[in-house]
């Protein structure tokens, strides 16, 4: 059964959610924050997650009206559907199923009546043993030296989701140096091979359809390379693959035991969870790579299960409509409080902006109303010295999550208690802002009493700006996994809302062909 197909504008949640907009538009967070219970009443704890959504321009009501819209467009059953593995892709004709490579249920999934779950534990097994094997040295080279280097060439979703996640967990990384090579940009892949010894690298080749130009040519690059000072014989001992096109594959000269699966049913910017994520099991272990699909694992039954006024990807996606269709805010900021997280805005851009970057319906009729967001963002403290100043003071509505952890990985408190006093810090600037009374005061007490009339309006705050605060307990791989999760379901929920189609991306293919097309001229 398809997805419903539901213009959310049509709805009596949305008719309702206009009304309250012509009065809740001149809502004023400081004036809500008064309330003492609304921290408690504006929060959801999830084991070692707590998201504080208390300073937004909300009350109860808006939220209870933007779950009645939730309801309305029936995104409870879109929900099922998606866990169950129907077509909900339905412009490619495929099923949606990352959250299959991570469940550990025994409860089967059928895809044209065959369960899925034991390839995804047979991938699971092999990912393991190949990765044991890279990192305890017993994987040999060409010469017979370890590895000591781990190239992955992939782009977009075989590239993205890998490179952050790796990133985000070098503090649990082994003795392997990982590179990885994305763009077409020659000089991308000559700076890389600079760095590498190829008696002791292994290629490891991403590409769902391997076909894609960037990754084709980077691969190819590296080949020619490696044949400089090794034989085509040596080519199963330093590439390996991860893709759906077999023949492809073959035809790059591609052992077929050096083959990792890929499957239809998950799309490019969901895979990390596959053997896509074979750079990162192989950078800081199965353990750590099974960990991070644990995380994500209790994100999703949380997502499944929970009632959505309490449900975390629900709430955030809904507060995301709330300022994207009703405020008419374009951009939203993520803003993680860890440096190992610089590569988190960029990884969220290709998942939320290819996902739900569309204007036509799910009935194939051009949207009247705002679809998805512009995602951008950097870490803090880095980015208050950047565009902070625009966010506080700029003539733009932008809500922003910020991201942060209670414990720092190497414990040095006197740093994290300034990093999170700088979050906190940030958050309440942005909601409570200083008024003209309070710029007053502070001049006329450090001495500048004559400039009060001067300077007053450039340093007052209106404040009134919306944020989350989604604080973890530690950066683990089991926190990043529920947090990664926790977007790509806040992805799927706006997408049912907005009755788009989050997974084709139809759009990136006009530039591809002109650039063929150029090619060939
Ligand atoms: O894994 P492939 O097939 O090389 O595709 C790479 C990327 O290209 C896209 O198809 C379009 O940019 C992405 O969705 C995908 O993640």
């Amino acid at each position: 059964m398809a997805l419903k197909n539901i213009n959310p504008t049509t709805t009596n949640a949305w008719k309702k959610l206009t009304n309250h907009f012509n009065e809740a538009q001149n809502l004023n967070i400081k004036e809500l924050c008064k309330d003492v219970n609304r921290k408690e009443d504006f929060s959801i704890y999830f084991d070692d997650l707590l998201v504080d959504f208390s300073k937004n321009r909300i009350t109860k009501e808006t939220l209870d009206l933007l779950v009645e819209l939730a309801n309305e467009v029936d995104l409870k059953d879109a929900i099922e559907k998606q866990f169950l593995g129907e077509k909900i892709n339905v412009t490619e004709g495929r099923e949606v199923l990352h959250t299959a490579l991570r469940s550990s249920s025994d409860e089967p999934i059928l895809i044209d009546g065959k369960d899925i779950k034991p390839k995804i534990q047979t991938a699971l097994r092999k990912i393991r043993s190949f990765s044991n094997k890279v990192i305890s040295g017993k994987w040999k080279g060409y010469t017979g030296k370890q590895i000591t280097d781990i190239v992955n060439i992939g782009i977009g979703g075989s590239d993205l989701g890998p490179d952050m996640v790796v990133e985000s967990l070098q503090y649990y990384k082994n003795r392997l140096t990982t590179h990885f090579v994305s763009n077409i940009d020659g000089d991308h892949v000559s700076e890389i091979i600079k760095r590498l010894d190829p008696e002791t690298t292994l290629f490891v080749i991403v590409s769902k359809t391997f076909t894609t130009q960037e990754t084709i040519t980077n691969a190819e690059t590296i080949k020619n390379w490696f044949l400089k000072s090794a034989t085509i014989f040596d080519i199963p001992k330093h590439f390996v693959a991860v893709s759906t096109n077999l023949e492809a594959v073959d035809n790059f000269g591609i052992d077929k035991a050096n083959v990792f699966p890929m499957w239809n049913w998950v799309g490019g910017r969901f895979s990390l969870w596959s053997a896509v994520g074979l750079s990162i099991s192989l950078s800081v272990g199965f353990d750590n790579f099974k960990a991070l699909l644990e995380g994500a694992e209790e994100m999703d039954l949380h997502f499944k299960n929970e009632d959505f006024n309490k449900n975390i990807p629900v709430v955030l996606a809904l507060l995301s409509i709330w300022y994207n269709n009703f405020y008419l805010a374009e951009t939203e900021a993520v803003l993680p409080y860890s440096q190992y997280l610089k590569k988190l805005p960029d990884y969220l851009q290709q998942a939320i902006m290819e996902s739900n970057g569309k204007g036509i319906d799910r009935n194939g009729e051009k949207v009247d109303y705002q679809t998805g967001t512009i995602v951008w963002g950097s870490t803090g403290t880095n980015m208050q010295h950047a565009f902070m100043q625009l966010v506080h003071q700029g003539t733009k509505l932008i809500p922003a999550d910020f991201i942060g952890y209670k414990e720092s990985l190497y414990g040095l408190t006197d740093h994290h208690k300034k990093l999170m006093a700088n979050y906190y810090a940030q958050m309440d600037a942005l909601a409570f802002g200083k008024t003209k009374e309070e710029v007053h005061l502070e001049l006329k007490f450090s001495g500048n009493e004559a400039k009060i009339n001067q300077l007053l309006p450039f340093k007052v705050f209106e404040g009134n700006r919306p944020s989350n605060k989604i604080l973890f307990d530690k950066l683990t791989p089991k926190s990043l996994g529920k947090l990664i999760s926790l977007y790509e379901h806040k992805i799927f929920t706006q997408g049912i809302l907005w009755n788009i189609y989050s997974y084709d991306q139809f759009g990136v293919e006009l530039g591809k062909e002109l650039a063929k097309k150029l090619l060939n001229s």
